[in-house]
């Protein structure tokens, strides 16, 4: 499996304090993995340098074979327009912007011409054809997240980086989008990583990487729901080291 993001000896430090340890991992093409962890594990850290956002403080990140870590500022920026997309918890939608022109303004930023054909048949899969030229105010949660979906897919990333993608939603609303995710990735063979505190969203993807303590210490393959709530509950009690 040939990987799409690689961490080699990762480590950022805010001052005194590690936020992530060390971490050497990699993120293989057409998986979808999610990370779990206690608050304050590094989950957060480790999308931002994953994702070319924040530069580490020692060791490197390589997406799609090019080592990010050794970018400038603006040309790590170009890298992300092209090959990440982000997907939030808040949908991160521009309000003022008809949905259509929320989908495809990351490729104008990133002065990208949008492939008609390809957004038509995201549009058509995450089933939003009929809301384009309506405002983010007037769709449902769902709905505003399935067109976040299609802007973190525009631009056909290398990897699509979620950050507790289903926060927002009600359980049914977050199954379904969830569904859609691991579809994009069984069918289109597309790379997502996802942070989660939800166990049940963790259990959809492939493999769940357990975070502590700013290291990687679990990495479980289609863990159940209960496992993986039985192990976090366990970091929770466990002292620091
Ligand atoms: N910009 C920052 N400046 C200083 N400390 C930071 C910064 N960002 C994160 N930290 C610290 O780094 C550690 C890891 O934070 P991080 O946000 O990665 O954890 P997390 O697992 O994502 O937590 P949560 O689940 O609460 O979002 C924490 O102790 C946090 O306070």
């Amino acid at each position: 499996m040939s990987a799409v993001v690689t961490l080699e000896r990762v480590t950022r430090r805010y001052g005194e304090l590690t936020a992530l340890d060390d971490v050497t991992l990699s993120f293989p093409r057409g998986r979808f993995v999610a990370v779990m962890g206690p608050s304050g594990s590094g989950k957060s850290t480790l999308l931002n340098c994953a994702a070319a956002l924040d530069p580490p403080t020692s060791g490197s990140v390589a997406i799609g074979g090019v080592d990010v870590t050794r970018l400038s500022e603006a040309r790590r920026t170009e890298l992300r327009g092209k090959h990440v997309g982000f997907v939030f918890q808040s949908y991160n939608l521009l309000p003022v912007l008809s949905v259509e022109d929320n989908i495809t303004l990351p490729l104008r930023l990133a002065g990208v011409r949008p492939d008609r054909a390809w957004l038509a048949e995201l549009v058509d899969r995450v089933g939003i054809g009929d809301r384009l030229r309506h405002r983010p105010a007037e769709l449902s949660g769902g709905q505003r997240q399935r067109a976040a979906i299609v802007r973190a897919l525009a631009a056909r990333p290398d990897v699509v980086f979620a950050d507790e993608p289903t926060g927002a939603l009600d359980l049914r609303t977050a199954s379904a989008v969830l569904d859609l995710l691991r579809d994009l990735v069984e069918d289109l063979g597309q790379t997502v990583v996802m942070v989660t505190h939800d166990p049940v969203a963790a259990s959809r993807a492939h493999d769940t990487l357990v975070m502590a303590d700013g290291r990687v210490v679990d990495v479980l393959a289609s863990p159940r729901p209960e496992e993986l709530a039985v192990r976090l509950t366990r970091l929770a009690m466990e002292p620091a080291a």
